[in-house]
């Protein structure tokens, strides 16, 4: 189980406010943080990876990563982080990439034929799509075998038809890894689909915390909204 009960100071665009959040996520949960531009949901995220300082509590799996006088630096709090902007390192090919986080040569070949990477693994990643790059971040951050994967709204970049492959290759590893996942997306239908929790944030508060189908309406055969 992760508990979190963290509170922090923000300079937003419209003044100031605090983020406030206590949480309690259980393991294997996949979480969708939702809310408005400037809720917070950024600043949370890199606040679990020891990105940002904030006062409180982090305890994962009863290992203290914040806490009274402590705070672990990120690279030793079990997590994987995917960007929006990919962060690949442009001068390595596919396979090197995933070789960068550990030597688990087998691992990195399970990672590439899940998300059918595997033609690609020595191509250079400056030459693939945005999709492909995408499926090699989250191959890259799964090496680490995380206790916590972030992802900051990983489908925004991407396509229509991209989305939907990613998002179906996401749900994949998802299962057979059962890694507790919190992804930060606008997008409430891949949230609909991919989170089993939704949480909504609004200036720095958690205004609901539901299932899917608590938290989002369906307002046509493939399209939710949000009740709050
Ligand atoms: N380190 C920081 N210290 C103080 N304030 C910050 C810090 N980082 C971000 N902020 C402010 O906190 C607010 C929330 O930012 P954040 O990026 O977390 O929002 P968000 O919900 O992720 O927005 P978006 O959906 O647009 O990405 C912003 O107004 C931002 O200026």
């Amino acid at each position: 189980m992760i508990e979190i009960d963290i509170h922090k100071r923000l300079h937003g665009a419209h003044g100031e406010m605090n983020l406030d959040v206590t949480l309690e996520i259980q393991k294997g949960e996949f979480i969708a943080l939702m809310g408005e531009s400037g809720s917070g949901k950024t600043t949370l995220l890199r606040v679990l990876a020891g990105l940002e300082n904030a006062e409180g509590d982090i305890n994962v799996e009863d290992v203290v990563w914040l806490g009274d006088q402590k705070k672990l630096p990120p690279q030793q709090r079990e997590i994987g982080f995917i960007f929006q902007d990919y962060a690949l390192f442009d001068h390595m090919n596919v396979e090197e990439n995933l070789l960068f986080v550990n030597d688990d040569k087998a691992l990195a070949q399970r990672l590439l034929e899940m998300t059918e990477l595997s033609r690609l693994s020595h191509r250079n990643v400056k030459g693939i799509s945005g999709g492909q790059k995408q499926r090699v971040s989250l191959c890259r951050a799964l090496m680490k075998q995380p206790k916590l994967l972030l992802m900051d709204e990983p489908l925004s970049a991407l396509d229509p038809k991209m989305r939907i492959k990613l998002q179906d290759e996401i749900l994949k590893l998802h299962k057979t890894f059962g890694i507790t996942t919190i992804m930060v997306s606008h997008d409430t239908d891949a949230s609909y689909h991919l989170a089993d929790r939704i949480l909504v944030l609004d200036h720095g508060k958690i205004i609901a915390d539901g299932t899917p189908e608590e938290i989002l309406c369906k307002t046509s055969t493939v399209t939710y909204t949000l009740l709050v």
